[in-house]
């Protein structure tokens, strides 16, 4: 599989404040990297240095085999990218902003932003002032997904954005993967991650704590589990599978590996249950647990 991106060893600091100790992993063509982590953690800061808008201080960092920050006017024109937060000209017509952005990159399809338009519910003849930040961030993610690019970079692309209008964005991700696009996606929603990403990469205080796929992660295999039954379950002690158990007179809650599901069912069964109830965790819950110790936001 070739190599999109390829960050090694990557350091960068702030005056005495080192943001990024050690950034390493890569992102193929056909693959959909998840890229998760805490507040703070250096998600965005790395991302900039993709997008050559900050420079390392060391390591290297390159893109379709070129250097991120020497060679990113060749880079750019092959690449996609949506910010957390949009920031658009007050004054102009939602419409006039895409047509311009079109005009200043050149290889956007423009049949595929008429059909996104459609797609998001994007009225285009609000001025800008008027939209909110779902439609704002609309603007930026109808104009980056109808760019004919070979990577795509979107930093927490779905923020503000209604659950529904999440998952147009999750069938343009898959339509992107299965047309063997690059993609690097930068995201606190552990659930959009789960559903798109086949690898994660977990950075943590400026290194990467965690690297591998779904599967591999056993940690994110997990569900959150609330039981109330008549009696107290004190027997879900013995499970390896079941962590984090609190229990309160007659209520339980815990984390549970999907591995765990079968027989911790069996003996739930055993149980006279009351009320049953299971949501995956957070990843605050997931990872602040597992890796405490670290400047927390
Ligand atoms: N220009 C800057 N000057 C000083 N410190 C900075 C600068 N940019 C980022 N930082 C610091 O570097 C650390 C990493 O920030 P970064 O924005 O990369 O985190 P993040 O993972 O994207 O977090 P979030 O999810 O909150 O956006 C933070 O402690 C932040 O305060």
């Amino acid at each position: 599989m070739s190599e999109i991106i390829k960050i090694e060893n990557l350091k960068k600091s702030f005056g005495k404040f080192q943001a990024l100790k050690d950034v390493t992993f890569t992102v193929n063509a056909g693959e959909v990297v998840g890229f998760l982590g805490p507040n703070g953690a250096g998600k965005s800061t790395t991302i900039r240095t993709l997008l050559g808008l900050l420079k390392r201080d060391g390591g290297t960092v390159t893109i379709f085999n070129q250097d991120v920050f020497t060679a990113a006017d060749t880079i750019h024109e092959k690449i996609a990218y949506v910010p957390g937060e949009t920031n658009v000209w007050d004054n102009m017509r939602g419409g006039d902003i895409l047509a311009l952005f079109a005009k200043l990159r050149k290889n956007v399809n423009l049949d595929k932003q008429a059909e996104l338009i459609k797609a998001f519910h994007f009225d285009v003849n609000k001025k800008a002032k008027a939209y909110s930040k779902g439609n704002k961030q609309k603007i930026a993610l109808i104009s980056a997904l109808a760019t004919e690019a070979d990577l795509y970079i979107f930093d927490e692309p779905t923020s503000g954005l209604d659950p529904l209008m999440e998952n147009v964005f999750q069938n343009e991700v898959k339509r992107l993967k299965k047309a063997g696009k690059a993609i690097l996606l930068s995201s606190h929603i552990l659930s959009e991650v789960e559903k798109l990403a086949d690898t994660i990469v977990i950075i943590k205080n400026g290194e990467i704590i965690e690297r591998g796929s779904l599967q591999e992660l056993k940690s994110i295999t997990q569900s959150k589990m609330s039981v109330t039954t008549k009696s107290e379950l004190t027997g879900l002690r013995e499970f390896s599978s079941v962590s984090q158990l609190q229990i309160s007179g007659n209520t339980a809650t815990f984390l549970l590996d999907d591995a765990g599901v079968a027989a911790v069912m069996s003996y739930l069964a055993t149980q006279e249950i009351i009320k049953i109830a299971t949501q995956k965790p957070t990843l605050d819950e997931l990872f602040m647990d597992k890796y405490e110790g670290g400047e927390q936001a």
